[in-house]
């Protein structure tokens, strides 16, 4: 079974492998499963607070996050360079947090997210009936509580709530058989229970920012995936959010109700395609309208749901007997994938010794804390079953808010002068070297980092991550990072250095609140009447530290918007103009992926986003929410430019009239760049002068300069990006040089190498899966062709088919009704931003004509 070539891959502890290998441990094993699994005299607290290899401040758990436009945050080096918190947790802190999970659900498309969601919350006592999406009640389900998600049966905003649960810990025989009346129902839950803050999250691509900022400020998710679809686009997309904030992740294969119901499969794709050691903690009893419970592997005992609406876990010891030969090979897959990342458990399998209870739940926990593995549930949220289990596991496997390392920037005068003469010294000593490293200017680069403490009686820092226009002004919603955020209290908007007092603090339940006078460190919450800006930071006026802001994903679409009865002057000055813009104002704070700009040739208000969908809600909501119908045009791609080639420019901003002059002289070169993965930045800004030929001074504005050169490329006035502008050296006139003659400087430069350095014209190209019953396949197949798509993969099963295929967003517009006409509406697709390629040549040169044509007109 085991080779010790497959253990050489022990990630870790490959000296003792040897020496075990030497000693003659044999690699094959056969102990039996049940004597090791009886509960075990351990307490549920050892399971809770496992052992965690990663401290604070480590680099192999370090949380960053960046803007997509200005990101300059070296991961790896913010959470070594941090300094460590300044306030110890007290005893008080750490059994608080113990009994705390802050998780996110989050999927592809129709997974069940929300279906899941409103289980838990039936579960857990905060609603008292469950209520379908898409329901024949027509009532919906408690957190999608927009109208239109409601009419649509889609999620759209993400939506938080709380709830308490009694977990049953690995180590222990349920007590608790889920009887309702032992639930919580008054908010005050019994000591033992533990508190869940769940972030509902949707699945379009569309409203991809919701999940974006949910995982920002999460400790853990659930990745919940469909037994018979498996890792769709999205899951691929949203396992990439995952990874980008280091957010520890259980899956859970719901639909194991449907015909062709798979998780072997799904546990295939999540190793292969998310590239994500896992293992299934569950076996299924009966599948597809059989299934009706499953086998926890971890603990050998049965698990049935009953009572009304699955309200009730019965629970059996011992596995039944057609199974057990099944659960025994599933039992030893989880042992041997642990041992893959997880050293003590690479120990017990190699000393061939069955781990016991309590050391096979702290593996698992230890191994998913470090996102290193996802131990795999399964069930079906429609049946009610296999959701207590799950959130046994979210309990048992997720990180409380004290293990999960959290970094603030030091924006303090004094720390930023000192990091900035250490980087200067730093620069220095680099100038000096062949490899000299680029020096950052005025970025976190320089700033100082602190770890943060969940401790209650430090110095509060919040982060306001959401923003909500509500009935009673503005909604923030609010992760205290550190520190209690009271009622009453004046706080601190680090990025105005405004102050601010808290009127109203509440817990969300959809769209539903309670009141609360204070909350402590890792709690997330709301606050009302506090006008701020998304990715704000909040302090207490102790501190000036402030969070980096989260990751935003560039547009990808467009259309010009006009009021109906708002043109042509009618209603400007009016009612309709004024809603409008308030309108569009505040679609823009809520929302980073929605923007709006008026177009300077057409004079067209144009808002830009994620995808159709996103803008058609927006649409719709101008009419609904403001009383604004709106005439909506054609939509259109973002396009963007970039460059193939270094070239090197020598560039001097030189005017004399009369009074002061402008001098400011640039020397360096520009060159392609491609995106980092991990931080989506693909614009760069380096400035490696040295020996003060540009007076540092000036060096802010020539940053600037060079982001005001990147909003419209000389060759089709589309953004500019995938570029490096290094700046190396310059000249500057003791009485001519300002801040403005450099901003200029740097934008001339650009402009006058721009087309030696080979500049094309790139277009978003799409990843698009297309789910159909087998009948249609040819028809899918020629649709795609015709749209000069690329088909990569494609999968026939029983009944239907499924086909990725790549394709420009401009040959996509139109396709869903396509599909429908002729599918006769079975058909589903959904699709996702890959990345901006190349147009073919010929495009590039009409668009090149045509932006030629608008210029000479402007002349
Ligand atoms: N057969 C089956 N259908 C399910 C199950 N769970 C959810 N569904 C159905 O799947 C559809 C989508 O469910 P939702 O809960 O809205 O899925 P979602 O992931 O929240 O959807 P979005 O947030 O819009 O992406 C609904 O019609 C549900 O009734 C399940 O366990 N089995």
């Amino acid at each position: 079974m085991h080779g010790p070539r497959r253990l050489a891959r022990v990630r870790v502890g490959a000296g003792r492998l040897a020496r075990l290998s030497a000693r003659g441990v044999a690699t094959s094993r056969s102990a039996p499963v049940a004597a090791s699994i009886s509960p075990s005299s351990s307490s549920r607290r050892c399971i809770y607070s496992a052992p965690l290899r990663f401290a604070a401040g480590a680099p192999s758990s370090s949380r960053s996050f960046h803007s997509s436009r200005a990101a300059h945050v070296d991961v790896a080096a913010e959470a070594a360079a941090a300094a460590p918190p300044p306030v110890e947790l007290s005893q008080a802190d750490l059994t608080r947090l113990a009994r705390q999970r802050n998780i996110g659900i989050a999927a592809h498309v129709d997974s069940g997210k929300t279906t899941l969601t409103e289980r838990v919350l039936f579960y857990t006592g905060r609603i008292k009936d469950i209520h379908e999406v898409r329901g024949r009640d027509a009532v919906g389900a408690k957190m999608d509580h927009m109208e239109l998600e409601r009419e649509k049966g889609i999620t759209i905003q993400s939506a938080a709530t709380y709830a308490h649960y009694r977990a049953t810990p690995p180590t222990e025989t349920r007590a608790v058989s889920g009887d309702a009346a032992l639930m919580d129902t008054k908010g005050e839950a019994p000591k033992e229970d533990f508190h869940l803050n769940i972030i509902d999250t949707p699945g379009h691509v569309d409203f991809t920012i919701e999940v974006e900022r949910a995982l920002r400020v999460l400790d853990g998710a659930v990745l919940v995936l469909c037994a018979t679809s498996g890792v769709q686009s999205q899951s691929i997309t949203v396992d990439r959010q995952m990874r980008r904030y280091r957010v520890p992740r259980i899956s859970f294969i719901n639909k194991m109700d449907r015909q062709g119901a798979d998780p072997w499969r799904v546990i295939g794709q999540i190793r292969q395609k998310l590239r994500m050691p896992a293992a299934a903690v569950q076996i299924p009893i009966g599948a597809e309208d059989e299934f009706s419970g499953v086998v926890d592997i971890v603990r050998w005992k049965t698990v049935y749901n009953e009572g009304e609406k699955g309200i009730v876990v019965r629970e059996e010891d011992g596995v039944p007997a057609e199974l057990e030969e099944f659960a025994k090979a599933k039992r030893q897959e989880l042992i041997e994938q642990l041992s893959e990342v997880d050293e003590t458990m690479a120990d017990i399998f190699l000393e061939e010794r069955e781990p016991t209870l309590e050391e096979l739940a702290t593996a698992i926990r230890r191994a998913t804390l470090t996102c290193s593995f996802s131990p795999v549930f399964m069930g079906s949220a429609i049946k009610n079953k296999g959701v207590q289990a799950m959130l046994d596991g979210v309990c048992a496997y997720l990180p409380d808010p004290s293990q999960v390392p959290v970094t603030a920037m030091d924006m303090s005068k004094e720390a930023i002068e000192k990091a900035k003469a250490a980087a200067a010294e730093a620069a220095e000593a680099a100038a000096g070297t062949a490899s000299a490293e680029a020096v950052v200017t005025g970025t976190p680069a320089t700033q100082p980092l602190i770890s943060l403490a969940p401790a209650s009686s430090a110095p509060f820092v919040g982060l306001a991550f959401k923003l909500e226009e509500g009935r009673y002004g503005q909604l923030t919603y609010v992760r205290v990072y550190q520190g209690t955020l009271k009622r009453g209290t004046t706080i601190f908007n680090a990025r105005t250095g405004k102050k601010v007092k808290v009127p109203r603090l509440v817990r969300m339940h959809s769209n539903d609140m309670e009141d609360v006078d204070e909350l402590g460190a890792g709690e997330i919450c709301a606050m009302f009447g506090v006008e701020c800006s998304s990715g704000d930071t909040f302090t207490d006026g102790q501190t000036s530290l402030s969070m980096t802001s989260m990751f935003v994903p560039d547009p990808v679409i467009s259309l010009a918007l006009t009021p109906e009865g708002g043109e042509g002057g009618k209603g400007a000055g009016g009612a309709i103009s004024q809603n409008f813009s308030r309108a569009l104002n505040r679609f823009q704070k809520e929302d980073p992926t929605f923007r709006v700009h008026v177009d300077s040739e057409s004079g067209e208000t144009i808002i830009s986003g994620m995808g159709e969908l996103h803008l058609e809600i927006y649409v719709e909501r101008m009419k609904r929410e403001y009383n604004v119908p709106c005439k909506t045009g054609k939509p259109r791609v973002a396009f963007r430019e970039t460059i193939g080639a270094r070239v090197p420019f020598n560039y001097t901003h030189k005017k004399q009239t009369g009074g002061a002059g402008q001098f400011g002289r640039v020397v360096g070169y520009i060159e392609p760049m491609e995106r980092d993965e991990e931080t989506g930045k693909d614009v760069a800004f380096e400035n490696r002068v040295t020996g003060g030929n540009i007076p540092s001074g000036y060096f802010a504005a020539c940053e600037k300069g060079f982001y005001e050169a990147l909003e419209k490329g000389a060759l089709t006035g589309h953004p500019i990006q995938g570029i490096r502008y290094v700046l190396e050296d310059g000249a500057a006139h003791s009485v001519d040089s300002s801040e403005l003659a450099f901003k200029l400087a740097v934008m001339g430069s650009i402009r006058d190498v721009y087309r030696k350095a080979q500049p094309i014209v790139l277009e978003p190209k799409m990843k698009v899966e297309i789910t159909s019953p087998a009948q249609w396949q040819g028809a899918v197949v020629g649709s795609i062709n015709q749209r000069q798509g690329l088909v990569e993969d494609s999968e026939t099963r029983a009944d239907d088919f499924s086909l990725t295929a790549e394709v420009s967003l401009n040959n996509m517009f139109g396709y869903s009704s396509l599909l429908r006409g002729l599918t006769q509406g079975t058909g589903e697709f959904s699709m996702e931003y890959r990345n901006h390629s190349p147009v073919v040549p010929g495009v590039q040169k009409d668009m090149e004509a045509e932006y030629a044509k608008i210029q000479a007109k402007k002349n």
